[in-house]
């Protein structure tokens, strides 16, 4: 259809072991013949809770027992379980920009939203100490969309932060933390966290395939007897057969090795877009070269608006998103300059000349 991609909203499976996968699910269908014909625990097999809670231990400092963990088809439909069992209407805050997707779920959940600014460390501190938050919501590691990596010092303000009164939770979500280029990995918020105020949530959509549906959470124990109590008659809403073959894609090492290839690939093809974008705009173009995820955020001078950008890359055939798609409420708008997301993963390396040329024509 002649479209080009620089959405963030996609991951290159064209590399994805389809063969591996198959087998791995040819196991699962022997080995679990009694488990798929029966309801299985709400959280998720324990098996692969196991697992999970091992990986994440390794990778991101997670410390957690399985059964802290709850699985789950999507972030999304976590979080609406998580916030269905609090009582009282909390008050929730999180970042802007932000996850939008959030924000509509919980403002649709008829909950107090407030969207904080960030400053040059992530969500910014005096923000949310008026915000009056009972529930703040975090990308730290990998901060959504703007990439910024929260720094210690900002995470030991947060945490000190959620032990100044009670009902204060943290939830990190810490989806795009599998993709590391130069930098090695700041441990997660949840690892330095001694009063089991943060509650986790992580995904496999960005590392496998987004339409598996296969994500999680880790919830501090009191918060897990409250989940637990409320939802005690809601059944697993993952497809098991999916979760018992993630659990031996897992086990036999084909998940640390697609991760590794897919580390090498993207950061091959994120090196080149950069490389050819500077190029090309040279310093009408600034790009916050954060060494993470799948996309990154570029900065382009500019008089035409976002929706003239928008709307020219429709005409051009170009998918790619604009700051605007994640400003909660604070839309602001930079003299001269627009903020686009560039998400590299589908993109094909011989492709990248023509659609820098294609977006140089869009902005100029
Ligand atoms: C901040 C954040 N947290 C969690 C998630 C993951 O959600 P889950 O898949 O439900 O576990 C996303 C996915 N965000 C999605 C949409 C972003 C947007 O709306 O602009 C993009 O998701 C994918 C990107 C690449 C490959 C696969 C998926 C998230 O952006």
């Amino acid at each position: 259809d002649g479209w080009i991609s620089l959405s963030h909203m996609t991951s290159d499976i064209s590399m994805f072991p389809f063969k591996e996968w198959l087998k791995c699910q040819q196991k699962a269908i022997t080995n679990h013949k009694e488990e798929l014909s029966e309801i299985i625990h709400p959280q998720g097999p324990l098996l692969l809770r196991n697992t999970i809670s091992r990986i994440i231990a390794l990778s991101r400092g997670v410390m957690c027992e399985p059964e802290q963990i709850v699985i789950g088809a999507g972030t999304q439909l976590l979080i609406k379980q998580l916030m269905e069992v609090q009582k009282n209407k909390p008050i929730i805050a999180m970042e802007d920009p932000g996850y939008s997707r959030f924000y509509t779920l919980l403002k649709n959940m008829d909950f107090d939203v407030r969207s904080l600014k960030l400053d040059g460390k992530g969500i910014n501190m005096k923000e949310v100490e008026s915000s009056k938050a009972n529930f703040l919501f975090v990308t730290p590691s990998h901060q959504f969309p703007t990439g910024k990596i929260m720094p210690i010092s900002r995470r030991i303000q947060l945490l000190n932060w959620s032990t100044q009164t009670s009902n204060r939770y943290i939830v990190e979500d810490d989806y795009d933390s599998e993709f590391k280029y130069e930098t090695d990995n700041i441990p997660s918020l949840q690892s330095l966290d001694r009063n089991q105020r943060v509650i986790y949530t992580g995904t496999f959509s960005k590392t496998m395939l987004p339409g598996l549906r296969v994500s999680y959470m880790v919830l501090p124990p009191d918060m897990l007897r409250k989940y637990r109590q409320h939802h005690a008659d809601l059944m697993q809403n993952s497809n098991s057969l999916a979760l018992f073959t993630l659990y031996y894609f897992i086990e036999s090492g084909e998940y640390a090795k697609h991760i590794r290839r897919m580390n090498h690939h993207y950061e091959m093809k994120r090196k080149e877009l950069i490389k050819q974008l500077e190029l090309r705009f040279e310093d009408n173009v600034k790009i916050e070269d954060v060494p993470a995820g799948l996309h990154f955020l570029a900065q382009f001078k500019t008089y035409k608006d976002y929706e003239t950008i928008e709307e020219r890359a429709k005409k051009e055939k170009l998918e790619i998103y604009s700051m605007r798609r994640f400003m909660l409420t604070n839309k602001y708008k930079e003299e001269g300059v627009i903020d686009l997301i560039i998400g590299f993963a589908t993109i094909k390396r011989e492709q990248i000349p023509d659609t820098v040329e294609k977006l140089h024509c869009i902005i100029n």
